[in-house]
């Protein structure tokens, strides 16, 4: 368990202070998410569990291990918190081709090739390797750099936006790979993500942040549909764009945009729909 309790307080010239205050206890060796809306404060509380931002007070314990603690001043190093990241823009070596770039993540004296070769292949990426990094599409780029990450044995990978740019078929592809990673290396993933049919897909409990506190915390769906079934929420048709058969729907958290796979539904603004979800395909 990792259990949070920390606070920090931005002053800023233009704006007056921005205090941020986080108390709670995420799960390990699953996926949890933290969604919200732009400047609620999702990124800054990832960037204090890693250590690349310190709080001002209080403390971080993971699994009784203490990360941070004001009162003790412990602040354990970055390097020391096994930690893998994914952000938006991977920042692959356009010098290096593919393979290059995946051995250059290798810590010295921990040259695990063996369980590199695993990643390739678990990540499907054989074809790429002696491939220059310029020419590779978005979702490449993206898996390389999950690779990369992963070289490095993190027990902890957080995901800051990870698949923002890219299109939903690439999603898909690697949504399956998060979840079988998940599966396969148990390894606690922390996911940031403004895509509730992301957030359901990938996580198992998702934490609620608005204006610096978590506000709450359970299953997406519990969350986004507290009085729905499992794997059916009901939303609220608020836009519909018949050139591309898609609708806008409001959960009581949330919103998401869906493609209906029936041509000829006419969906009239203020509707209650439900539509259901599955790892493989979401279907209005
Ligand atoms: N270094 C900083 N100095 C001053 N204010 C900051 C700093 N970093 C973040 N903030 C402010 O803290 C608040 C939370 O920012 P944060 O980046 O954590 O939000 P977010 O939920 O990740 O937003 P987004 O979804 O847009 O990335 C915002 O009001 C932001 O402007």
């Amino acid at each position: 368990m990792i259990k949070i309790n920390i606070q920090k307080k931005f002053v800023t010239r233009s704006t007056k202070s921005i205090k941020l205050n986080y108390q709670c206890e995420i799960p390990i060796e699953q996926t949890s998410s933290l969604f919200g809306e732009s400047g609620a404060g999702k990124t800054t509380l990832l960037k204090m569990l890693s250590g690349l931002l310190t709080p001002d007070v209080g403390n971080i314990t993971v699994n009784g291990q203490i990360w941070f603690d004001s009162e003790k001043k412990i602040n354990l190093p970055i390097v020391a918190r096994s930690l893998g990241f994914l952000f938006q823009d991977s920042s692959l070596l356009a010098n290096m081709n593919v393979r290059q770039n995946l051995e250059f993540a290798f810590r010295k004296g921990n040259e695990d090739k063996q369980f590199l070769n695993e990643l390739i292949t678990f990540a499907e990426i054989e074809d790429l390797l002696d491939k220059r990094i310029e020419g590779l599409s978005g979702g490449q780029k993206q898996r390389i750099a999950l690779v990369r990450t992963l070289v490095q044995k993190p027990k902890f990978l957080f995901l800051d936006e990870p698949f923002s740019s890219l299109d939903q078929r690439i999603r898909n592809q690697l949504y399956s790979m998060i979840l079988s990673l998940q599966n396969r290396f148990a390894m606690t993933i922390l996911l940031i993500s403004h895509e509730i049919t992301e957030v359901i897909k990938l996580s198992k409990r998702v934490f609620l942040i608005s204006e610096g506190q978590i506000v709450s915390s359970g299953h997406p769906i519990e969350i986004f549909n507290p009085k729905g079934k499992p794997n059916s929420l009901e939303g609220e048709v608020i836009r519909v764009d018949p050139s591309t058969n898609q609708v806008a729907l409001w959960f009581p958290n949330a919103l998401a945009i869906m493609e209906s796979k029936n041509k000829n539904q006419n969906f009239k603004l203020g509707e209650m729909i439900h539509t259901q979800l599955s790892i493989e395909n979401e279907e209005v």
